[in-house]
C-alpha cells in the first residue's frame, strides 16, 4: 500500500498550513521506522549491525527536529511581544543562522538571514525576529518560500512602513551530490513597503548588512 498525504491539499501552503498541532498526519511513527529501515536495506545495508540498530528511530528524531516548524505557530512564538513604540528609523537582526532542509532531496540549507523593518507604531521583540526565521527554516523549503514567508510574516503582524529580507545559503545537494559546486551560495530577497518603492532605502539596508561588525 502506499501512503499519501491528504490528496485534497494541493498546493503547499495548504499543506504547510494542515500541519498544525491539531492536524497531524496518521503515519505512526513506528512506520516512519520501516521506512528508514527500507532505505537502509536500499542501500545495501545491514539494518541489524550493531552500528545500525537504533538508526531508523535516530533518523526520524532528527527529521522530526528538523521539520519542527511545521508545528510551531506565530503567535505562540510571539508571546505578545510586540509593543506600541514611537519609533520610525529601520531595525536590522543581522546574522541569524539558517539551518533548513531542501524539499527536493531533504539536504540541508546553511546560511543566514538579514531580516529588517521600518516600524508604523508597533516594535517586535528582537528575539522573535529570529525565532521568525528559525520557525520558517525548520521545514522543507526553497530559498525563495522561505524569504517570502520571513517577510510576510513581519509585515502581517506589524503592518510596518516597510520590510526587507535577504537570505545566503548555500545548499548541500549542489555541494555534496549533483552539480557539486562547493563554493556557491545563493542570496534571495524579499522586499515589501518602502523598501520596495525607494532605493535610497533599499540601499541603506543592503550597505548596512555588508559591512562587517567590527566587534567580532
Ligand atoms: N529554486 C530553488 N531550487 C532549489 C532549491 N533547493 C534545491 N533546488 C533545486 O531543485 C532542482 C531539482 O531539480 P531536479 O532535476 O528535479 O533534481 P536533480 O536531478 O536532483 O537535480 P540536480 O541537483 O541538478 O542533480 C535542482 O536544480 C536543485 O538545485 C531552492 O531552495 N530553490
Ligand atoms: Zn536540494
Amino acid at each position: 500500500m502506499t501512503l499519501s498525504f491528504r490528496p485534497e491539499l494541493n498546493s503547499v501552503e495548504q499543506v504547510v498550513s494542515s500541519l498544525s498541532t491539531q492536524n497531524r498526519p496518521t503515519v505512526t511513527d513506528e512506520e516512519m521506522m520501516q521506512a528508514v529501515r527500507t532505505l537502509l536495506l536500499g542501500l545495501g545495508e545491514d539494518p541489524d549491525r550493531e552500528g545500525l540498530k537504533d538508526t531508523p528511530k535516530r533518523v526520524m528524531k532528527a527529521l522530526q527536529f528538523l521539520t519542527k516548524g511545521y508545528h510551531e505557530s506565530l503567535d505562540e512564538l510571539l508571546n505578545g511581544a510586540v509593543f506600541t513604540e514611537d519609533a520610525n528609523e529601520m531595525v536590522l537582526v543581522r546574522d541569524i543562522d539558517i539551518f533548513s532542509s531542501c524539499e527536493h532531496h531533504i539536504l540541508p540549507i546553511l546560511g543566514r538571514a538579514h531580516v529588517a523593518y521600518i516600524p508604523n507604531g508597533k516594535v517586535i521583540g528582537l528575539s522573535k525576529i529570529a525565532r521568525i526565521c528559525e520557525m520558517y527554516a525548520r521545514r522543507l523549503q526553497v530559498q525563495e518560500r522561505l524569504t517570502l514567508q520571513i517577510a510576510d510574516a513581519l509585515q502581517g503582524l506589524l503592518k510596518p512602513q516597510g520590510v526587507a529580507v535577504v537570505v545566503e545559503a548555500s545548499h548541500m545537494c549542489m555541494v555534496m551530490r549533483g552539480v557539486q559546486k562547493p563554493g556557491s551560495w545563493t542570496v534571495t530577497s524579499a522586499m515589501r513597503g518602502v523598501f520596495a518603492e525607494d532605493a535610497k532605502t533599499r540601499e541603506e539596508f543592503m550597505n548596512l548588512i555588508r559591512h562587517k561588525a567590527n566587534f567580532h
